[in-house]
């Protein structure tokens, strides 16, 4: 697969990592023969890895993993034929894929105990730096392909073009993939950080339980991902999984909507009536969307539903017995609604059995480059376009900003990127205008080309400098004083990107007109 070719650059990088890291660094290629080494692995480089280890899982699964306790009890090590002499006390392995190929496992090893602390203190950063040196091999070996096929003009190859000389990180094919029509399930959530990952276990060990699920979190977190995946995952999937969204149907509708109606309930009504959601649950899960906006008139009968497993038909006078699994989802503070008379206590104690909290997509930024990955895959396959990966530059911004829409904003931008990009690999061109930051728009207007000052020039810079305003509104929450807030850190945060103001506050501070000391203040502000 190309690693024999880039032994030595990765042998040199891996011993420059593990010198900063103070950890040892090992790859091993497609067959799991050991390609580089530092430390103890030094020795075993060119010999394969054991039988049944947990680096040859990763090369099977294309999984990421960690085992970060004593690897003894682990149950990955207890296949392993070296178990009895292995010496390592801490490992973190993450997959290198060759376009959609596993093209080998670069790991992270501990060997004594300051290493194994170490690790469990970062593990997360380590698994994201991890995904990149991943990314970078990938693009070596791709980059070897090109200029091998360059070499030999008759052989067929895709060409990167300009892309190709800078570092860009390529994608691969998502192998856990969402594909069109298939049932979700914890396996095709993408995410391996350790507060994804401890929401996963917890919904894994309650899949089965009939009792009430709460998922909580901000908008676009993967509630509704999570309780499908719930209900896929449980011994009630083959059972029907039926959704309300309580905030998006009118209040005069909702409750025909939950509870059905009989015939001639009321005038436009069907002559047999109809089926409520919860009716149409039976045997099944009910997904009860929003949870937090349903209207208080409607929350006693919903209760009584709940707690005597009946419903009762708008205009009817028997309850029909249903046998239903509940899980509730909101993005508001059920908590803070009840002291404030906005919810009604014995349905939020009701509900609140299991509670299940999302991360936001801030709280897990490891998982960022999985996702990128699993969305430029997803949205190039679905529009028949060749993007292969984004840019440095790009990627930095991407596990820079704050996502405030969490996944789902996150996924809209990859898909308007992939939609609109006219090259195989995204930059930060290819942005939507509204998450262009004033500190890239300054940057780009920097770079327009200098004593040109023309009407195209010009129309750009208001072009950038509007888009960037409309990209700060979008984030505004709290009215002029935080946009304004807003602007002065982009701007701050642009000057000390700059060696000349990083090292001179004095001339930054005369530059903008403050004095020395309102310069250090606001920068202490802003964490800058
Ligand atoms: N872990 C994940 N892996 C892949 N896609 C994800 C993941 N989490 C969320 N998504 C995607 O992000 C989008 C938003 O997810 P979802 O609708 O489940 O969020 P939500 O928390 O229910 O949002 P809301 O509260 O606004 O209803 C969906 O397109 C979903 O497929």
């Amino acid at each position: 697969m190309g690693f024999a070719k880039i032994k030595a650059f990765v042998q040199e990088y891996a011993d420059t990592v593990a010198e900063v890291l103070g950890l040892e660094v090992t790859v091993l290629d497609q067959q799991g023969v050991r390609i580089c080494g530092t430390g103890a692995h030094q020795q075993l480089i060119g010999k394969p890895v054991p039988t049944g280890s947990f680096f040859e899982t990763i090369l099977h699964t294309g999984q990421p993993g960690m085992i970060l306790e004593t690897k003894k009890n682990e149950s990955e090590c207890q296949k392993c034929q070296f178990i009895e002499h292995c010496t390592e006390l801490a490992t973190i392995g993450f997959p290198v894929f060759k376009k959609n190929e596993i093209a080998g496992v670069i790991g992270i090893v501990g060997f004594n105990f300051a290493q194994k602390e170490a690790m469990i203190h970062d593990a997360d950063k380590l698994l994201a730096f991890l995904s990149h040196m991943s990314s970078l091999l990938e693009h070596k070996l791709l980059l070897i392909d090109v200029l091998q096929s360059r070499k030999q003009p008759s052989s067929a190859h895709r060409d990167v073009g300009s892309a190709s000389d800078k570092d860009t990180c390529f994608i691969h094919e998502e192998k856990r993939g969402n594909p069109a029509g298939s049932r979700i399930t914890f396996d095709q959530m993408i995410g391996q950080s350790r507060p994804f990952k401890e929401v996963l276990a917890k919904a894994n060990k309650i899949k089965n339980s009939p009792s009430t699920v709460l998922l909580l979190g901000e908008s676009g977190t993967g509630k509704e991902l999570l309780a499908q995946a719930i209900h896929n995952e449980g011994n009630r999937r083959d059972q029907p999984f039926v959704v309300v969204n309580c905030a998006a149907i009118p209040e005069h509708l909702l409750e025909s909507e939950l509870f059905g109606y009989e015939g001639g309930a009321y005038t436009g009504a069907k002559r047999e009536g109809r089926r409520g959601k919860l009716e149409m649950a039976h045997k099944g899960t009910i997904f009860l969307d929003e949870i937090g906006d349903l209207p208080l008139a409607l929350q006693p009968k919903l209760l009584r539903a709940l707690q005597e497993k009946t419903v009762e038909r708008v205009g009817g006078n028997h309850s029909i017995p249903v046998d239903i699994r509940v899980i509730a989802a909101t993005h508001r503070n059920l908590d803070q609604m009840v002291g404030q008379g906005l919810f009604r206590h014995d349905l939020y104690y009701r509900i609140h059995v299991i509670p299940l909290h999302m991360p936001t997509l801030h709280a897990r930024r490891g998982d960022i480059s999985a996702l990128i990955r699993h969305f430029i895959h997803k949205y190039s396959t679905l529009l028949g376009k060749e993007v292969v990966g984004l840019d440095p530059d790009l990627e930095r911004w991407m596990h820079t900003y704050t996502w405030p829409g969490n996944v789902r904003q996150f996924e809209n931008a990859v898909e308007y990127m992939v939609n609109m990009t006219e090259s195989v690999i995204l930059g930060l061109n290819d942005l939507p205008p509204n998450l262009l930051h004033l500190s890239e728009a300054v940057q780009q207007i920097e770079d327009l080309p200098l004593g040109n000052v023309n009407a195209e020039n010009e129309s750009r810079v208001d072009n950038l400098l509007g888009e960037a305003i409309s990209g700060l509104i979008e984030q505004n929450k709290e009215g002029l004083e935080q946009l304004l807030s807003l602007c002065e850190k982009e701007i701050l945060a642009h000057y000390m990107q700059l060696p000349t103001y990083q090292q001179d506050k004095g001339q930054l501070a005369r530059l903008l007109n403050v004095s020395l000391s309102t310069l250090y203040r606001k920068l202490d502000k802003f964490g800058l």
